[in-house]
């Protein structure tokens, strides 16, 4: 697997992982998880976020700080994705957010576009793309190959579990994406579902299996 894939390996990842993979954990609690697990991977990918100077003035003296040079752009791929943005708000509160929505059919596997609306100045921001799920990488690689040709190249993914077919697919395509996941899972089965994995997603968090 290239470099621009990062495993964030943390001992509450994984703990949050397995509620989640609990087919009896209810949407209540899924969607709380999902978000606390969000906020320790957020960390992570935020990581390398460049600073700008700025002065501030304590009650003290005048001294040093900080504020972060780039604009970001969260960009959900609906559904799934909506249960990731609240955490990066929480830590970025001053992001715009972008969404993009996208399911995949049931037959084909290729993913259907059915929504997009977008910020201006994409080319100037960095990219945060958010989904639960990296199984076929259809649906996040159509999300990249979008973004790009509206201008954007700095581009971060961000998924919980990737399956290996994803994360080959979405490195030959789009080598310069950076990739974060909290865990690679074995294979995805007959129906392009990621196993072990967790199900559907976005089912999970809206209540909506059958
Ligand atoms: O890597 P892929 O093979 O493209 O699969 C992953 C996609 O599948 C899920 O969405 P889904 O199609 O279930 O739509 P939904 O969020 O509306 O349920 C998931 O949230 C990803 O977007
Ligand atoms: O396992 C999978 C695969 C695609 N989408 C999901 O929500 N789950
Ligand atoms: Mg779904």
């Amino acid at each position: 697997m290239g470099n621009n894939l990062l495993i964030i390996d943390h001992p509450l990842i994984k703990r949050d992982l397995t509620y989640l993979r609990d087919k009896n954990t209810p949407s209540s609690t899924f969607r709380n998880i999902l978000r606390r697990l969000t906020s320790l991977m957020a960390f992570e990918v935020t990581k390398d976020l460049e600073l700008l100077s700025r002065e501030v003035e304590t009650p003290l003296e005048v001294t040093q700080g900080h504020v972060l040079r780039d604009e970001i752009v969260l960009v959900p791929i609906l559904r799934a994705g909506l249960g990731m943005v609240d955490a990066f708000l929480d830590l970025i509160p001053e992001a715009r957010v972008g969404h993009i929505g996208l399911y995949r059919d049931e037959e084909t596997l290729k993913p259907v576009d059915y929504y997009f609306k977008f910020p201006k100045n994409l080319d100037k921001s960095i990219i945060i793309i958010l989904d639960p799920m990296l199984a076929t990488g259809g649906s996040i690689c159509a999300a990249v190959s979008y973004l790009k040709e509206r201008g954007a190249s700095r581009i971060k993914v961000v998924s919980l579990i990737a399956a290996p077919e994803g994360i080959t697919k979405l490195t030959t395509e789009h080598p310069d994406v950076q990739i974060y996941v909290a865990v690679l899972d074995r294979q995805l089965n007959h129906k392009g579902f990621i196993l072990p994995g967790l199900g559907d997603a976005g089912d999970r968090i809206f209540g909506t299996e059958n």
